[in-house]
């Protein structure tokens, strides 16, 4: 199976985290995410961080370090999710792709649905 290279951005802000809700129709679809998605071929990956944050939330991320990689395989899927974590950004965050939006305290984060690959993640924050 060909491994889907994902930029995944863990948007921290105080004790709290910027999740989205995955829509129904998406792989994984009606689960909650870290924003994200595909790295373009001969990308970077804080480019890609900023690129996708700005396509999918209308903010620039200006402190990116890289926190973990994460390969998983779906039933349907395998990805490599490349994880950054963002301690700071311009601009103020909005669903552009009518996605909901929450800021979660850490604590609580499992309290929501994640896919299955994102379980590690969560035991680093
Ligand atoms: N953005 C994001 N993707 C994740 C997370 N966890 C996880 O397993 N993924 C997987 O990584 C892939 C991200 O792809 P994506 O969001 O760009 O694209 P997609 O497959 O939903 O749709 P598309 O092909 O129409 O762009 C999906 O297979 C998704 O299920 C996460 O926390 N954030």
């Amino acid at each position: 199976m060909t491994v889907v290279n994902v930029a995944v951005a863990v948007i921290k802000v105080a004790d709290r985290v910027l999740i989205a809700k995955r829509s129904k129709q998406q792989h994984q679809g009606g689960l909650w995410e870290f924003p994200g998605g595909k790295i373009e071929s001969g990308e970077a990956l804080a480019d890609a961080i900023q690129r996708e944050c700005f396509e999918e939330l209308d903010i620039w991320p200006t402190k990116i370090a890289p926190l973990t990689v994460i390969e998983h395989e779906y039933t349907d899927k395998s990805v490599r999710l490349e994880v950054c974590l963002v301690s700071d950004y311009l601009g103020v965050p909005v669903g552009k792709e009518g996605q909901p939006l929450e800021w979660s305290p850490v604590g609580s984060l499992n309290n929501y649905d994640f896919p299955q690959a994102n379980k590690a993640i969560l035991k680093l924050l």
